[in-house]
């Protein structure tokens, strides 16, 4: 196991700059899953970790120990890609068993560690056979096994999953956690999937355009996103965003739609009164209530039944709005709904975009 020190990290690849001074401290056995649009340069920054891509700028620690200069056969680190990367002409055992004969370990120490590896992967059937006679899912556990069978200080995954079907994918997500719950070793996972990133993730480090956005728990990213970005990248369906200004009137707080109608915060904020606002709600917050003095209208665009629940298009003041709701009444809505907005999930964003922060309220001020 090991810590990994990513300090003020640059990439530059010629005169394009993708990543812009990345710092993340990952404790010894921590689950850090790095998120972000495509391009945002996840991978750039995983292939640094790992050596193999040179870091512009900044330095990498692994264990307190300054890494940049290391080849990547020196760093100790196992990655699993979404290639599997087999080599065709060996078997599972021997993919597997690949890592250790090179670096010249004992006989009996790799046979140990195969069969340890395989039975966590329930491999052991598979062991004589080629990896074209294995599944997608099969193969991917191989290309696992290889890198448990290296007792790797850190695991790298640049999204594992994204070649397999939902099904294993939900298969292989579980596993991996058990996994990591076995060998408690330091991870650092990518993926576009938001469901892997939550269940796996003790932290979520959110990037855009080369920028960490944000890092925290799963829920601290749902329930607090720290700004626009990450409150529209986080969730699905996406947050709702609608324009508005911050008011204050006999001690309560509220934002003002466009078309006059005031929505009542749950709490004040550190803002000018009149600040130019966005307020977000999760399409799973919004209530469908009946009409009244603080309920909004919107027309019914498509209903999207999930099988699960239902997601309701919706047109609010001409904008598209969603909503997710298990109310199965909610397949016959239509043409218009009413839909409130419950104080308490309310997120306020200021004019740059970041979150804005609450304040106690005093009567009749800000
Ligand atoms: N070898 C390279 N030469 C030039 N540009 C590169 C190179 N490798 C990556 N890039 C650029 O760096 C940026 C970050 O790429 P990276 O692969 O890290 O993104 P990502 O967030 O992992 O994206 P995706 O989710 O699509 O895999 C992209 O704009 C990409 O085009």
């Amino acid at each position: 196991m090991a810590s990994i020190d990513i300090r003020n990290v640059r990439k530059n690849f010629g005169i394009v700059s993708v990543l812009h001074g990345v710092d993340l401290a990952i404790k010894n056995g921590e689950f850090v899953v790095l998120v972000g649009p495509s391009g945002c340069g996840k991978s750039t920054l995983l292939r640094m970790i790992a050596g193999l891509e040179e870091v512009t700028e900044g330095e990498i620690r692994i264990d307190g120990v300054r890494v940049n200069e290391r080849a990547p056969k020196d760093r100790d680190i196992a990655m699993v890609f979404q290639s599997y990367a087999l080599y065709p002409h060996m078997n599972v055992a021997e993919n597997m068993s690949y890592g250790l004969r090179i670096r010249k370990a004992a006989r009996e120490k790799i046979t140990a560690a195969v069969s340890n590896a395989a039975r966590k992967l329930e491999l052991q059937p598979l062991l004589a056979r080629r990896p074209k006679a294995l599944s997608g899912g099969q193969r991917q556990r191989v290309a696992m096994g290889r890198a448990i069978v290296r007792q790797p200080k850190a695991f790298l995954f640049d999204e594992p999953l994204s070649n397999l079907d939902a099904r294993l994918r939900e298969q292989m997500r579980a596993e991996i956690k058990k996994l990591h719950r076995d060998l408690g070793a330091t991870s650092i996972y990518v993926t576009h999937d938001q469901i892997e990133a939550m269940t796996l993730a003790d932290r979520i480090v959110a990037m855009h355009e080369g920028v960490v956005q944000q890092v925290g728990s799963p829920l601290e990213l749902y329930d607090r996103p720290a700004n626009l970005f990450v409150a529209g990248f986080i969730g699905s369906p996406a947050m709702n965003f609608l324009s508005a200004r911050y008011e204050v009137s006999a001690g309560t707080a509220s934002a003002r739609l466009p078309d006059g109608t005031l929505i009542a915060l749950s709490s004040g904020y550190q803002l000018e009164e009149g600040a130019a606002v966005t307020l977000g709600i999760r399409p799973e917050h919004v209530e469908m209530s009946p009409a009244s003095e603080t309920s909004l209208r919107a027309t019914v665009d498509l209903i999207e039944p999930t099988g699960f629940g239902i997601i309701l298009h919706l047109g609010l003041h001409g904008l598209p709005f969603n909503v997710f709701t298990l109310d199965r009444a909610a397949l016959t809505a239509g043409p218009t709904v009413t839909v409130a907005f419950p104080p308490q999930h309310l997120h306020l964003f200021d004019e740059t975009g970041k979150r804005a922060l609450e304040s106690s309220l005093q009567k009749g001020t800000g």
